[in-house]
């Protein structure tokens, strides 16, 4: 697809003031820069510390001092200095974080009030969802898909469960965004699908039960006693259940995010979330301003087309459905 925009351009202050401590103040020329450093990639992040792949090793980390408050997350390019070797016990030294070329931003929710940053530099979203028990939910799969576009991710729709159910609905439904699907069963081959990630930074995203472990399972067996059992980054069992994990996967990588359930589309808007649709974005080109496309919306060219059949009356309601969602995640009152 075509409509990927970059998606630095959401990160705020708080998020990528990792480099530079102490905002305008200058610099000394003579401050030591690192030279040694080594560059890596964050594979799971517990309790302050960065599990690490550099040079092919996985090493434990801290974030330096100098780095300030600002986050470091799974999918960040890093560079370390310290013992990179690696061994038990070790622990080497974040100083430096790379410019990120995607960020995607997990909900808030009840435990944690905070949207927070979970993965960087990712480049893919793979929508998992199954057709069957439990039913396909368009409505999360559009609100992924609205998340993808605001990241800059290409999104990747993964239809699972197809031994209980038919892909057809689905497919009706998505095939006209030009939405890269793959339809997969118990028996199902993974060919397609690795096609699909090989070479990518993909993230997976679906809600319980879907079958979102069981396909990580299958495209890296022995996954499930690496992440399951005991903890990626201390070694000490306890699951890592709520945080994102990267698994590498050829030349590429997947991020399986067991806690994400769904994006929060609060800091998009509206207008960002009818360019995720767009087909009826260009309708809406027609509609007065401010329009919120509902079906009683005044002179709403979106509901016009919609009633005429030139627009997918689904999507048209999926779109109104992410709208209305999002003006509850800003709470807004005033009608
Ligand atoms: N019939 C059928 N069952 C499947 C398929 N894939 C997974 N399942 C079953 O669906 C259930 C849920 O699968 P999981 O892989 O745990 O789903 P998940 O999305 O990881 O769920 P959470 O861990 O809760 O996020 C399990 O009982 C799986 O055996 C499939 O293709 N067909
Ligand atoms: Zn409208």
């Amino acid at each position: 697809m075509s409509r990927t925009r970059g998606g630095g351009r959401h990160m705020d202050e708080r998020d990528v003031r990792v480099r530079a401590r102490g905002g305008s103040k200058p610099r000394t020329s003579k401050r030591p820069v690192h030279a040694d450093a080594v560059e890596g990639l964050v594979t799971a992040v517990d309790r302050g510390r960065y599990r690490c792949l550099i040079d092919g090793v996985p090493v434990v980390a801290m974030k330096a001092r100098e780095l300030g408050r600002g986050s470091i997350v799974v999918g960040d390019r890093v560079d370390a200095v310290g013992d990179l070797s690696g061994r038990p016990d070790t622990l080497a030294r974040i100083v430096r974080v790379k410019e990120r070329r995607s960020v995607l931003r997990r909900t808030a929710d009840d435990t944690d009030p905070v949207e927070r940053i979970i993965v960087a530099n990712a480049d893919q979203l793979a929508i998992v969802c199954a057709l069957a028990d439990p039913e396909p939910q368009p409505r999360f799969v559009d609100r992924c898909l609205v998340a993808a576009y605001d990241a800059g991710l290409e999104p990747l729709l993964c239809l699972t469960k197809a031994d209980l159910g038919t892909p057809d609905g689905m497919v009706r439904l998505y095939e006209p965004l030009g939405l890269p699907y793959v339809v997969l069963g118990p028996e199902s081959g993974l060919n397609e699908l690795t096609g699909h990630l090989t070479g990518h930074t993909t993230v997976f995203v679906g809600s319980s039960g879907v079958g979102k472990s069981t396909l990580v399972n299958r495209l890296l067996p022995g996954t499930e006693r690496a992440v399951g059992g005991v903890n990626t980054v201390t070694g000490r069992g306890r699951h890592t259940s709520t945080s994102a994990v990267a698994l590498q996967f050829g030349d590429g990588w997947l991020i399986d995010t067991p806690g994400v359930r769904s994006f929060g589309l609060a800091h998009i808007a509206p207008e960002e979330i009818v360019e995720g649709f767009p087909e009826i974005a260009e309708a809406a080109l027609d509609c007065p301003e401010e329009c919120r496309h509902r079906p009683d919306s005044p002179g709403c060219a979106v509901q016009a087309a919609s009633a005429a059949g030139t627009l997918d009356a689904d999507r048209v309601a999926s779109l109104v459905r992410l709208l209305n969602s999002r003006e509850g995640e800003e709470e807004a009152t005033e009608h």
